[in-house]
């Protein structure tokens, strides 16, 4: 049989490993992530919209419209709200938005400044944030740093387990992208760290990242149970966010109002791409 790669010192076979004729099109994840009838790791790349939105009103004026689209997972990215710091507003916001967005599964993220966010809070109050929004019953996902401060992250872990709310622990770096086994090391220490679901985003600065992104993605099929999400950012990178799934990465995030990530395409562009490349009816 042909040596397919390296890894980690280890000659690897993608056909021994995932059989010969399976994951032509996707290679699922060994645990699956079901919310509201939507499988992550499973036989699709998922779509999510994220929202942007910086008060109430335009959140559920955005929410409207992303729903037009109808994608199978929707984020809101709370920390471009202006009042996120005050959680009765973020609760208020949460509770009116759920309405709108009725059983699409919803990815709560409230990211600092330091990790490529938009606003400012301390831990404790990012808990607090967190725990208001969580005991709505609204949250179906919970988005955090995997570098995120060891006590904080151990409560956010708990609220989640009562709730139900499912883990995704990410990896940001907006300025570079780690060479391969880097890629794999950090997709396995999400796992490590308890999540449901390892996501890692990270910036290109030559084509070869590219491919680095995309063959650790396959890689860590290998290390990892749990499913996926991998992105190369800007526009070197916006060809993962479509042929990404075929990789390893079980979730891709396109724009309905506005982006939240640099080289995120629409989802219309990425429904017809998808469309082309699996061959199947659009939808
Ligand atoms: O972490 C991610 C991935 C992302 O940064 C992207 O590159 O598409 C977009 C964010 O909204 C999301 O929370």
């Amino acid at each position: 049989m042909m040596k397919d790669k390296e890894f980690l010192g280890t000659p690897f076979y993608f056909a021994e490993f995932f059989g010969e004729r399976e994951g032509i099109m996707r290679l699922q994840s060994r645990k699956k992530v079901v919310v509201k009838n939507k499988v992550f790791g499973g036989e699709d790349m998922l779509v999510c919209l994220p929202l942007v939105s910086s008060n109430k009103e335009t959140l559920i004026k955005d929410a409207g419209k992303i729903c037009e689209y109808n994608p199978d997972v929707i984020e809101w990215r709370v920390d471009y709200f202006d009042t996120v710091n005050d959680a009765e507003s973020v609760v208020d916001a949460l509770e009116s938005l759920s309405e709108v967005i009725g059983e699409k599964p919803l990815i709560f993220t409230c990211r600092h400044k330091r990790e490529g966010g938009q606003s400012d809070f301390s831990d404790m109050k990012r808990v607090d944030i967190i725990r208001k929004a969580v005991s709505t019953g609204a949250v179906d996902l919970l988005d955090i740093e995997m570098s995120s401060d060891r006590e904080a992250l151990e409560d956010i872990k708990r609220i989640s387990e009562e709730k139900d709310v499912k883990l995704i622990l990410s990896y940001h770096n907006f300025e570079e992208t780690p060479d391969e086994s880097g890629i794999v090391e950090k997709l396995a220490e999400g796992e490590r760290l308890g999540a449901d679901i390892s996501k890692l985003a990270v910036m290109p600065n030559c084509h070869g990242d590219v491919l680095n992104l995309l063959s650790a993605s396959c890689l860590a099929r290998k290390e990892v149970d749990i499913p996926l999400i991998t992105v190369s950012m800007g526009e070197m990178g916006s060809l993962t966010r479509i042929v990404g799934g075929m990789f390893g990465s079980d979730l891709s995030f396109a724009v309905g109002s506005e982006s939240s990530a640099p080289g995120q395409v629409p989802i219309e562009d990425m429904r017809k791409m998808l469309g082309l490349l699996t061959n199947q009816v659009l939808v």
